[in-house]
């Protein structure tokens, strides 16, 4: 035993200080452990998979894996359903990183575009970085911080968008949205396909939470977002140059101002319904164009400019701001029903204005008579998504005085933006 002595000396066998020396070292890794590891208090972690280094040296020594199987041998995997559990709300995105599921998809989509040589040098770097460690036993922000830093030794980042779909609202950008989507270079922000950050977000948010939401993007890949409302936010162009770039390309769908404006009511009135605070029972055309009327008309029957359904519809009022901050040629205008009934001429010079290489096909669109629809398919003719021309609540009908004091309204904004644009639409005198 260890005593000590009247002169204050310790005596000690040599068994009692390897027993000593023993507790000490279990007593400092244990704490290097937890206080280099965690911040208190210590995050909930997540259940760790096998180690990920043992898996290392697994994939090492298989000669050619694919890229899944990279991923799978990297990070470890984990089913989207497992994921997609977790609901998301506008404003969580916001103040946060995207939550956990988005994330780890963005991630798992990201990863697998890799090349295999790519693959391997994310793994590789990976894998020096996580050690012993897995990936799953991350918590949500340091798997993302993780995973940006991995993919950024490969050549893939976040950036802001490289070309903004400004709108119009109701004119056929959906559409053209879910074409843009499957062109291999070009990406979207996986959360929302719509952004909302320069109309309603922008003076709660900040630029971090923007990039947060833009999808991890490649070299040779642009970045595409779309926000039809950003069309008529009148600070939406100054914020743009400013936080984005003033050489930002912009996208916008043009249609029928007429049409567009009852395409807008029927919208708003399917929000509506659906928030369940308004009931449409044994609406008809006629009964919604009759309302749609009170809405646009001012009491003494003019045509109210100030009615949103209206001033959307005003093309040059809202162009012209535009052209204040940004040239011409930095904007790409596409008509509705060139999108609706022969889209790949005008997508193919679309591909050209934002300079990616060719991709669309005749045979890639496809009109689907039973479900209405508007279907796409990709290059080896899967069937990818549809998208569905109309629902069920009726197009409001006003009747044709109505519509006559509308035409007789845009006719002017309608030549003065065929002047802005050099464009001729056939709506334009109508
Ligand atoms: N190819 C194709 N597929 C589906 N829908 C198409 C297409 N082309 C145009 N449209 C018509 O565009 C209208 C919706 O416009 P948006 O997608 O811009 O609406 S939104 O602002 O994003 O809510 C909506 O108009 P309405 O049907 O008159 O409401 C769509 O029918």
């Amino acid at each position: 035993m260890c005593y000590l002595s009247e002169g204050m000396a310790v005596n000690c066998t040599k068994r009692d200080i390897w027993i000593f020396l023993l507790v000490c070292v279990l007593f400092l890794s244990y704490h290097a452990y937890y206080n280099g590891r965690c911040q208190s208090p210590c995050e909930k972690r997540r259940q760790p998979l096998p180690s990920t280094y043992s898996r290392l040296v697994g994939i090492t020594e298989a000669s050619v894996l694919n890229t899944s199987e990279w991923y799978v041998a990297c990070l470890g995997d984990r089913k989207e359903s497992d994921s997609l559990q977790v609901g998301l709300n506008d404003v969580a995105i916001l103040k946060e990183f995207p939550p956990l599921d988005k994330i780890d998809i963005l991630v798992k989509q990201a990863f697998l575009r890799l090349s295999p040589e790519k693959a391997n040098a994310f793994c590789a770097n990976a894998l020096l970085i996580l050690k012993e460690e897995s990936y799953w036993s991350l918590t949500v922000t340091e798997r993302w911080k993780f995973a940006l830093k991995i993919f950024a030794t490969v050549g893939i980042r976040q950036r802001l968008p490289d070309v903004i779909g400004i709108g119009v609202k109701k004119s056929g950008s959906s559409a053209l949205r879910l074409y843009l989507a499957h062109h291999p270079n070009i990406r979207l922000p996986d959360i929302y396909s719509e952004a909302h950050y320069f109309d309603w977000k922008y003076f709660m948010s900040n630029k971090e939470s923007y990039m947060a939401m833009m999808p991890l993007l490649a070299e040779d890949e642009i970045c595409y977002e779309k926000t039809p409302r950003y069309f008529v936010t009148s600070t939406a162009p100054t914020n743009i140059a400013r936080d984005v770039s003033p050489r930002t390309k912009f996208v916008i769908c043009i249609r029928d101002p007429v049409k567009r404006a009852l395409s807008d009511w029927h919208h708003e009135q399917t929000l509506l319904i659906q928030r369940k605070n308004f009931s449409c029972v044994g609406c008809t055309a006629l009964s919604e164009g009759i309302r749609f009327t009170e809405k646009i008309l001012t009491k003494n029957g003019e045509v109210d400019s100030q009615s949103e359904f209206i001033d959307t519809s005003n093309y040059a009022r809202h162009f012209e701001e535009w052209l204040q901050v940004f040239p011409f040629s930095q904007f790409f205008i596409l008509k509705e029903e060139d999108i609706r009934n022969n889209p790949l001429p005008t997508l193919q010079k679309l591909e050209k204005f934002l300079g990616v290489p060719r991709y669309y096909k005749q045979e890639m669109f496809v009109y689907n008579s039973t479900m209405n629809a508007t279907c796409f398919y990709e290059d080896d003719h899967e069937l990818i998504s549809c998208l569905r021309l109309q629902n069920a609540l009726p197009h409001p009908e006003p009747n044709e005085t109505v519509i006559k004091k509308m035409r007789d309204f845009f006719r002017p904004h309608n030549k003065r933006f065929e002047e802005l644009t050099g464009m001729k639409f056939e709506w334009t005198d109508l």
